[in-house]
């Protein structure tokens, strides 16, 4: 899939300001952005963080090729040959600290930390915005759809509905980092070492003289993995009897046969019914799957109603998001440099949700001793001190003043790692089944409160005072200014 070249994908307006840098002779100028989300999808109570492993290809081969450069300049012919040099000269030579892949996060805390030249910083905006909205919109999607099926198995059926083709393998890795237990794409499953499983589909069967024949020669050609799709013409009058019949045979080879699957009409009706003839037939190690247009809404609804399935295929509910097919996912300038020092910047709005927090950050989860679970995530500025793990810290948010929390006996982990330092990578990328582990270690640090579907508890995102201060003064100080 696309990694290498992709120096243009970036917004028009990233180049334009780099040149307007350029000619100004301001483009070396340090500069600190942070990326960030302000509102959790599908009203979920936590987010959960990919596409770094994709940011990590980009800026690693972050470089303007010979046909880039022919091509800007054919663009603009204002642009300098000395400005497309630069370009040619290009490389990525910053900072960049990053959430972990299948970490928890939460509104308003930094997710990504770039910090270099507003050259660099500028131009890798839209880039990392499109990695990491897309994903971590699927993986928090596939999370939720993980919550509800409980112990089922998920297979990942999206690529067919998906955005295009970047969207289905990289959507398949996010399912599968957040819970999903393979994908049906095979690409995913090359690239990333993601298990593919699949079925057969209705065509299948068409081709066939009967349904029956379709099945017996399916089942002889791949006798250790036969799951039959019985809703071609009839789910419980002829689907379910020939399956029936084809495993039957294959018992007689000593072979069990894995699946049926259902692909429309009520699925709880027809799961409740198939089971039992099923069962009947002496079939009970053969499982159930179904599909058609699930989600963690529909799959929670069917398992009330007593469904008997036990692997849910999910498509395009999860890989287009498609209840919210985007997560609003900014990149917002909060240092600068002036006259060689660093000085936060703000970005203010009519809409108080939307003001930016001045100064580079760091993000620490608190993390209560006793009982191992997280109390809130604490964003300070580098150089703040954190308590010591014996000390108290103190839990505020200056919008709602009565929420106020001493915390004490309590870990502070450091959420944002060093994946980039002056353009040497520094981060190792963890393997999938890492990430995995990972984000179950993360769903196991959060009271089930935070976590479920429906109206989750709101999790503690706090600044510390220093922040705080910092913030209340900038905005001040803008209101003074426009005042007069
Ligand atoms: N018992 C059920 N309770 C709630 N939702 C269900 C139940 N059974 C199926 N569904 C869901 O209802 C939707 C039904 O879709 P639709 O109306 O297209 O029916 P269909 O069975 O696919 O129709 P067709 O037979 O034409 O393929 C799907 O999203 C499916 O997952
Ligand atoms: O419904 P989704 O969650 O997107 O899951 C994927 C769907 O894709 C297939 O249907 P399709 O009609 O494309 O092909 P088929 O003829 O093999 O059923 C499959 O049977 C599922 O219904
Ligand atoms: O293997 C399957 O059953 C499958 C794969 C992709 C889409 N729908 C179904």
């Amino acid at each position: 899939m696309l990694t290498a070249g992709l120096a243009l994908h970036t917004d028009k307006y990233q180049i334009n300001m780099m040149y307007a840098h350029w000619i100004n002779g301001s483009h070396r100028t340090r500069a600190v952005f942070e990326a960030y989300f302000r509102k959790l999808p599908f009203g979920n109570g936590y987010a959960v963080f990919a596409g770094l492993e994709r940011i990590v290809h980009y800026i690693e081969s972050l470089r303007f090729s010979e046909d880039d450069i022919a091509y800007l300049a054919k663009q603009e012919e204002k642009y300098k040959p000395e400005f497309l040099e630069e370009l040619r000269q290009f490389r990525f030579q910053g900072n960049i600290h990053s959430m972990k892949e299948g970490a928890l996060v939460f509104p308003n805390e930094p997710l990504i930390r770039v910090e270099g030249t507003i050259f660099e910083t500028q131009l890798v905006e839209t880039a990392l915005l499109n990695f990491m909205n897309f994903q971590t919109l699927i993986a928090t999607k596939a999370s939720r759809i993980r919550q509800v099926a409980s112990g089922d198995i998920l297979l990942e059926f999206g690529t067919r509905r998906a955005q295009e083709a970047d969207a289905a393998v990289w959507g398949a890795r996010a399912a599968y980092l957040a819970g999903f237990h393979a994908t049906s794409n095979m690409l995913a499953g090359e690239k990333f070492g993601i298990p593919t499983k699949g079925t057969h589909a209705h065509s299948w069967v068409q081709t066939f003289r009967s349904e029956q024949e379709a099945f017996d020669i399916f089942a002889e050609v791949m006798p250790d993995q036969v799951t039959l799709l019985v809703d071609t013409f009839d789910t419980l009058k002829s689907g379910i009897p020939h399956a029936i019949a084809t495993a039957k045979k294959l018992e007689a080879q000593g072979k069990r046969m894995n699946a049926i699957r259902l692909d429309s009409g009520d699925l709880a009706y027809l799961s409740i019914q198939a089971r039992k003839m099923l069962d009947e037939a002496g079939l009970d190690y053969v499982g159930i799957v179904a599909s058609n247009d699930l989600d963690e809404g529909t799959i929670l609804d069917l398992k009330a109603q007593g469904a008997k399935i036990d692997t849910w295929g999910v498509g395009t509910q999860l890989i287009t998001a498609a209840d919210q097919p985007a997560l609003g996912g900014v990149y917002k300038l909060v240092e600068r440099e002036v006259d060689g020092e660093m000085v936060p910047t703000i970005k203010i709005s009519g809409n108080p949700e939307k003001v930016s927090t001045p100064g580079k950050k760091e993000v620490y989860r608190i993390i209560s001793k006793g009982s191992g679970k997280a109390i809130a995530d604490y964003i300070c500025f580098p150089e703040e001190e954190m308590p010591p793990d014996s000390g108290k810290l103190k839990l505020f948010n200056p919008l709602h003043p009565y929420m106020r929390k001493n915390v004490q006996n309590f870990e502070a982990v450091s959420m944002l790692e060093p994946v980039f330092l002056q353009g040497e990578l520094v981060y190792e990328l963890p393997k999938l089944e890492e990430i995995r582990s990972y984000h179950n270690t993360q769903l196991d640090q959060f009271w089930p409160e935070y976590l479920r579907k429906l109206n989750p508890e709101i999790y503690r995102v706090n600044l510390s005072e220093q922040v705080w201060e910092v913030k209340h003064r900038m905005m001040a100080e803008f209101m003074e200014q426009h005042e007069e």
